[in-house]
């Protein structure tokens, strides 16, 4: 009997709490954890073209050893930018042509792409049906698959079709990572420095000492930062499941991302990358209001920079204020028509979530970041 793997919970209300199992090999040590939430006998297991031919014929195995379970499939295209109601219509149309019932479960087997889109398929198929989390990348490991938060982009605004739906558990096989290219694996860094700056400075200085680590692929550290990540993210959700106030320090950064992401044509820039870039134009307004004194900025740059992430606009970027500014105006934290956004304040590792705040110094901010280009 092989050794439990490191779990950590979701506490929420209503015998919703929920399991994330970590460790390497999984699918293979402990196919039953996977298997056993699955709960009537159908299931649709959805990934993408990239994923598939890595990691599907795994997780299909372990479903499959459940007597009794019907195991389907789906394949969809790759991409943030398929990230749409039309695909995930394709869910409901696989969903449908089976027959599959309200007891069914989804799983979804990807990166924060595919488990977004399959979570949002499952919160509005028959009204809602159970799913499961199979994350394979790091920023689905450290961050997407945990806290119930699901959707889709729309053409004028990132994520803005949606609904908070919690998986029934999160099955991390970090030997997933193994086929993860680099590009990819330094993106989901960018959310993993997010905890250390918003709310665990201890950690932050573990990431400082341990990135060059997590960028060589060392097991044990990549262990310890996803476990130390899920521990964050699950504090945060149990504490504030819909976003009401301190869960939205989770979107750090987000808000220039997002327009980031959007502005530039989704795909463009991968999730984790415009999140950097975000984080330090959200760190250079910190620094221009006072909020934050040199020393934090630059130690915010520099566990960026460590990351290989970047933290300036490429010279061929379409971004220009009127296009941060268009982009910002529906950012989902916007309130009776004022934007509100996290910014560091005081020590590493405290922020505040607030809409009192110079505005010119977010249009400097901006026109800064901008300046270079074009
Ligand atoms: N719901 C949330 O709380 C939350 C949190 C963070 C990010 N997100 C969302 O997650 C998305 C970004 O997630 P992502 O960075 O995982 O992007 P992604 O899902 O597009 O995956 C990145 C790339 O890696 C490929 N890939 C995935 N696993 C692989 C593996 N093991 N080996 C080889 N290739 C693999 C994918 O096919 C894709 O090409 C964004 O849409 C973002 O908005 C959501
Ligand atoms: O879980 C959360 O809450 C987050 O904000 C996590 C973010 O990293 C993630 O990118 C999220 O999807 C952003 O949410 P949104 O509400 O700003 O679309
Ligand atoms: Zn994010």
């Amino acid at each position: 009997m092989p050794a439990p793997p490191t779990t950590v919970t979701v506490p929420l209300p209503g015998a919703r709490s929920y399991p994330i199992y970590i460790g390497p090999g999984l699918h293979s040590s402990h196919p039953a954890l996977l298997r056993d939430q699955v709960k009537g006998t159908t299931c649709l297991v959805v990934t993408n073209t990239v994923v598939a031919p890595l990691h599907l014929s795994r997780t299909v195995a372990a479903l499959e050893a459940k007597e009794g379970l019907t195991v389907h499939t789906l394949v969809l295209p790759d991409g943030e930018a398929e990230k749409t109601l039309e695909v995930l219509t394709l869910i409901h149309d696989k969903a449908l042509e089976n027959a599959l019932d309200r007891q069914t479960t989804f799983v979804a087997l990807g990166g924060g792409v595919i488990g977004d889109m399959v979570g949002f398929a499952a919160a509005i198929y028959q009204r809602g049906v159970d799913f499961i989390q199979v994350p394979t990348t790091v920023m689905a490991m450290v961050d997407s698959s945990v806290g119930g938060k699901t959707g889709v982009n729309h053409p004028l605004g990132k994520n803005m079709v949606g609904a908070f739906h919690q998986p029934n558990c999160v099955f991390v096989d970090t030997s997933t990572l193994d086929t993860l290219p680099d590009r990819e694996l330094r993106s989901g860094l960018s959310e993993i420095i997010k905890y250390g700056l918003i709310r665990d400075p201890a950690f932050f200085e573990w990431q400082e000492q341990n990135l060059p680590k997590l960028l060589l692929r060392d097991a044990g550290t990549f262990a310890e930062a996803i476990q130390r990540s899920c521990e964050n993210k699950a504090d945060v959700v149990a504490a504030d499941e819909k976003e009401a106030g301190v869960r939205a320090t989770l979107n750090l950064g987000h808000t220039f991302g997002h327009a980031i992401e959007n502005g530039s044509g989704y795909g463009k820039f991968l999730h984790g990358e415009a999140v950097a870039i975000g984080t330090a134009m959200a760190a250079s307004m910190s620094r221009r209001l006072g909020w934050i004194d040199e020393a934090v900025l630059q130690r915010t740059y520099d566990a960026l920079h460590l990351a290989g992430l970047p933290t300036e606009l490429p010279l061929d970027s379409p971004m220009t204020r009127e296009k941060f500014e268009k982009l910002m105006s529906v950012d989902k934290k916007v309130s009776n028509g004022v934007l509100r956004l996290i910014l560091q304040k005081g020590p590493l590792g405290t922020c505040v979530f607030t809409g009192d705040f110079d505005r010119q110094a977010m249009i400097d901010t901006i026109d800064d970041f901008c300046s270079e280009l074009g």
